[in-house]
């Protein structure tokens, strides 16, 4: 360990604030209890989090007053931070679209010249000089899907998630995606890695790996063991272990997350008994 302490940023409020906590305490860093808290120092760790609003986040790690944060991909290209991203984190999944009344037949073609209401403004007239497409930026800070009934834009470029906003909004998306955003562990451009940071990119993968994988046991009869093994074979292989039962064997072995509940189904059927599905914290693999 070195003295210096790891500075890290993290959300304090919106979309992104609350998993990023629960990631970093699955990881095992301390967070704060306390929402009022700006900083906390997890001693074990020799890392100091300081709680930011997300969009501020990119612009202090890009000036080095903070070794590393976390913040969403959309945040960090709308700012002009020298930042980098070098882990997506897996959670605060968004897009970043257009959109318009529904029913006029809005597409990108037709954008040149028009009003467009948007809270990412940089993020935006990259992506509108890249299609060479000139249009007047309007910048709010947030409920942009008011903007075009309020008559200060005729077109919005905003996040979408569930697209549940828009569509109480009457407004329906056109054109492709312009950013495809998560959550993401960002770090200044250039200059040396700083101490600690590939320690806290290990426990955040664990954690990462944790959320696609299940651990799952069972108890087979020895003459089935082959037939469901072969179902579920794990990544080293599958723990065997003998039971008190005679003739009976126990089984561990990890399992994607993803079709978990079928492959139960057909372990089942396998002869597979007591099966238990059990959520994991971190998991180094
Ligand atoms: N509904 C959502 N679902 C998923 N991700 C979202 C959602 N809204 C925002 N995000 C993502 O979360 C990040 C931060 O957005 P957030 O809404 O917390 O910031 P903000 O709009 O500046 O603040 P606030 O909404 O609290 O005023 C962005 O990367 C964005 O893409
Ligand atoms: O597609 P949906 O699931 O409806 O989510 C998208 C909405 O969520 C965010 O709003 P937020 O609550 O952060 O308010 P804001 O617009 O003031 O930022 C975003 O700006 C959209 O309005
Ligand atoms: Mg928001």
């Amino acid at each position: 360990m070195t003295d210096r302490l790891l500075k890290i940023a993290v959300p304090n409020k919106g979309a992104l604030a609350e998993a990023a906590a629960d990631m970093l305490r699955s990881a095992g860093y301390r967070q704060r209890t306390d929402p009022k808290d700006l900083t906390l120092i997890d001693v074990d760790h020799n890392v100091e989090f300081y709680y930011l609003r997300p969009r501020d986040i990119a612009v202090y790690v890009g000036a080095g007053h903070l070794d590393l944060g976390i913040t969403g991909r959309d945040m960090l290209l709308d700012s002009e931070a020298q930042a980098d991203e070098i882990m997506s984190l897996g959670f605060g999944g968004s897009h970043f679209r257009f959109a318009a009344p529904q029913g006029q037949g809005n597409t990108v073609s037709n954008l040149s010249g028009k009003r467009i209401a948007t809270s990412y403004p940089g993020l935006l007239q990259v992506w509108l000089d890249a299609q060479g497409i000139e249009a007047t930026l309007v910048k709010l800070d947030g409920a942009v899907e008011s903007a075009i009934r309020l008559g200060v834009a005729d077109v919005v470029a905003d996040v979408v998630d569930t697209g549940t906003t828009l569509r109480r909004a009457g407004l329906e998306m056109f054109g492709d995606s312009i950013c495809s955003s998560e959550a993401i562990l960002i770090r200044r451009r250039g200059g040396d890695d700083p101490a600690g940071m590939d320690g806290l990119r290990t426990r955040l993968g664990s954690v990462l790996v944790a959320n696609n994988y299940l651990m799952m046991d069972y108890n087979v009869a020895e003459g089935d063991l082959a037939a469901t093994t072969a179902l579920a074979s794990g990544v080293n292989g599958p723990t065997v272990s003998q039971l008190a039962k005679n003739g009976w064997l126990a089984v561990r072995v990890l399992v994607p997350r993803k079709g978990a509940h079928l492959l139960m189904d057909r372990l089942f059927e396998a002869g597979a008994r007591g099966i238990l599905l059990t959520e994991l914290t971190a998991c180094l693999l």
